[in-house]
């Protein structure tokens, strides 16, 4: 026989993911907001010697499919496959949870409900009688703390009661939960009245004032005078933090690089290796992913984790508290606020995420935008410019601040340009009134630092340097071909850079820049790469050791400060990435739409360096 498959379901943010991950060992994304989950995960359990399936639902509040997470819970639960239906409960809000619980009770034979997050209730001094409830609801009931791993031993023998047959409903209390349903419309109402009488006689609330601290803390994090400055200095501490910290450890891992590729060229040497072949392998690339390496894994190793930490408090919520109002007078959805932060670590990342939007016409302006703020993969680019044209490159406490601030200023950019374009579209190809929606604010949560950083680095930082490597890797071998190989007097790589160096001087780039970003569709992680190899097939050797070299090669390229200007600007205006637009594809599922998240970045980036392009010249600036 297979084995019992069981799903995960509940309201958002109750914690199923972390009941999910504990019971299977297996890694889902938690975090504290509610629609974290946005798909289907399966994993195995065991428990005394069985294996049970687990499927972790997307949270939804109801069975009665408002938006396309809750189809997928709704459709699962409802499906031959489920057999059993654990209902992850929120043990500080029980009487919403519980009305989940007799909604699926309506819908499955098999049920066990798990009030997760007891510790949270115990601190807020909330006690509630399990004894009783189970007597209540007529399903085996189990209190838990997911993440500090209580009772999950006594969930898993409540499910495993399955294999004998015996994991029962009081059959009377279905009974009169079916013949409710007769009636859709006093259904809805009965089974709000049911739960709110059983949270009643169930719940004991022994402090009061239990969320007075969550309460205060809203009102400085999300009132007007306060907010949107806080929300500010903790985006610049945060750059601050990234690039201080990056510094050294980039410079290490660059000098490690460097001494490790003396010691492969003179290995080539010994072995005679043919010089093509050395060039290709050491040139091409392992330079390239030396370089990938020693820019991206320092920052990508501090920004995430903070990253984490600030979702795990419970801070994004309050992100989208305060910009949702900003959205609504652009037109869209204040949970846009959400799927754009979420562009902050992969816009791929954020277009899926936009499916917590329920409104068609608000997800495409989602997706439509996301591209505006900047993913891991173009943090690098506006940092390193940033500190070698505008900051000097002394790696000085206050030189790092300054590049916080400029870099926080273009990220600023980028989201005023998402308001700025989700009007627009609202206006013209998208138009439609905004939908309302109440945006729930979750409960503040103490982050689990040690847990949130190996997390982060292990889910993140290591995944996006991997996909990084694997598109590096072929990335400076056919660079390194197109440098390398001539047709008479010049290399197909200065051939091809010059066909379109006119139209990126016209931007103020020039065309082994142009290069760098088409070559860097595959991903943004690749342009400085292929940007320094470009220049470094027309001069002579260079190793990049440090940001000064770099800053020289660029400055005998002919860089100026307005190239430096257009890159940053190109960086935050331009295509989206391969894997971001496949993944626009599948969720829209329309070419034209793909096309559109194409063109508006694009058209926007090269009009924006045309301008200013022109103005520096009109008025001699360079
Ligand atoms: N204190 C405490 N926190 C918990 C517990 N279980 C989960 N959390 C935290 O609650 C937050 C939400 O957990 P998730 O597992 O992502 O919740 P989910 O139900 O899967 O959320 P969605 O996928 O958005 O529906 C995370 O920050 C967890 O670390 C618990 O038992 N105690
Ligand atoms: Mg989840």
């Amino acid at each position: 026989m297979g084995r019992h498959v069981i799903s995960l379901a509940g309201n958002p943010n109750v914690g199923k993911s972390t009941v999910f991950n504990q019971l299977t060992g297996l890694k889902q994304h938690t975090g504290n907001w509610p629609g974290k989950t946005v798909g289907l995960a399966e994993g195995i359990a065991d428990f005394k010697g069985k294996s049970y399936c687990l499927v972790d639902l997307p949270g939804t509040y109801s069975l009665s499919s408002n938006s396309e997470e809750e189809e997928v819970a709704q459709a699962f639960i409802e499906s031959d496959r489920s057999e059993a239906t654990v209902c992850v409960c929120d043990a500080t809000s029980l009487e919403r949870s519980l009305n989940l619980v007799l909604q699926i009770m309506q819908a499955s034979d098999k049920v066990v409900v798990c009030v997760n997050l007891i510790d949270e209730a115990r601190r807020k001094g909330i006690h509630i009688d399990i004894e009783k409830l189970q007597y209540l609801l007529g399903v085996p009931v189990v209190a838990t703390a997911a993440r500090q791993n209580e009772g999950l031993d006594d969930l898993m023998a409540a499910l495993s009661k399955i294999d004998s047959g015996t994991l029962k409903m009081n059959p009377y209390m279905k009974e009169a939960l079916v013949s409710l349903q007769e009636n859709p419309e006093e259904n809805k109402l009965a089974l709000l009245d049911r739960a709110s009488a059983i949270a009643n006689d169930v719940v004991e609330i022994t402090d009061e004032y239990y969320n007075r601290r969550d309460r205060n803390l809203d009102k400085i994090l999300t009132q007007k005078s306060t907010g949107i400055p806080i929300m500010i200095l903790l985006l610049i501490m945060v750059f601050w933090l990234t690039i201080q910290g990056a510094n050294a450890p980039s410079d290490a891992l660059a000098t490690f690089f460097a001494i490790i590729g003396d010691y492969l060229n003179q290995f080539a040497r010994i072995i005679q290796m043919p010089e093509w072949l050395r060039g290709a392998l050491i040139d091409g690339i392992y330079n390239v992913l030396s370089t990938v390496i020693s820019v991206m894994l320092p920052p990508m190793a501090i920004f995430f984790p903070l990253f984490t930490l600030l979702e795990d408090f419970g801070y994004l919520p309050r992100v989208a508290f305060n910009l949702d109002k900003y959205f609504a007078r652009a037109g869209a959805c204040g949970k846009q606020a959400l799927t754009m932060c979420m562009g902050f670590g992969c816009n791929a990342a954020g277009i899926v995420g936009t499916r917590i939007i329920n409104s068609p016409r608000e997800k495409l302006i989602a997706i439509v935008t996301n591209n505006f703020v900047p993913c891991n993969g173009r943090f690098p680019i506006l940092i390193s410019i940033i500190t070698m044209f505008f900051v000097g490159s002394s790696v000085s406490l206050g030189g790092s601040f300054l590049s916080a601030i400029l870099l926080a200023a273009t990220v600023i950019l980028g989201v005023l340009t998402t308001f700025w374009i989700s009007q627009l579209l609202s206006k013209t190809i998208l138009k439609g009134v905004p939908s309302s929606f109440t945006l729930e604010l979750p409960p503040y949560r103490k982050p689990q630092v040690g847990s949130v950083i190996v997390r982060s680095i292990f889910d993140r930082t290591l995944f996006v340097l991997w996909r990084a490597i694997l598109v590096a890797a072929p990335a400076g071998l056919v660079i390194w071909m197109l440098a390398n190989i001539t047709i008479g007097d010049y290399s197909l790589l200065t051939r091809v850079t010059d066909v379109i160096d006119p139209f990126a001087r016209l931007m103020g780039l020039d065309g082994t820049i142009l290069m760098a970003f088409i070559l860097g569709l595959l991903a943004n992680e690749i342009v400085i790469p292929i940007m320094v190899m470009g220049y470094l097939s027309k001069s002579t050797l260079f190793e990049f050791e440090s940001l000064d070299q770099f800053k020289n090669l660029l400055l005998n390229n002919g860089w100026t400060w307005l190239t430096a200007v257009n890159m940053i600007l190109f960086t935050i205006y331009h295509w989206p990435c391969s894997t971001t637009l496949l993944t626009i594809y599948k969720e829209t599922k329309s070419s034209k739409w793909t096309w559109i998240s194409f063109l508006v970045p694009t058209l926007m980036g090269v009009s924006v360096c045309m301008l200013t392009t022109f103005l520096a010249h009109s008025f001699n600036l360079v």
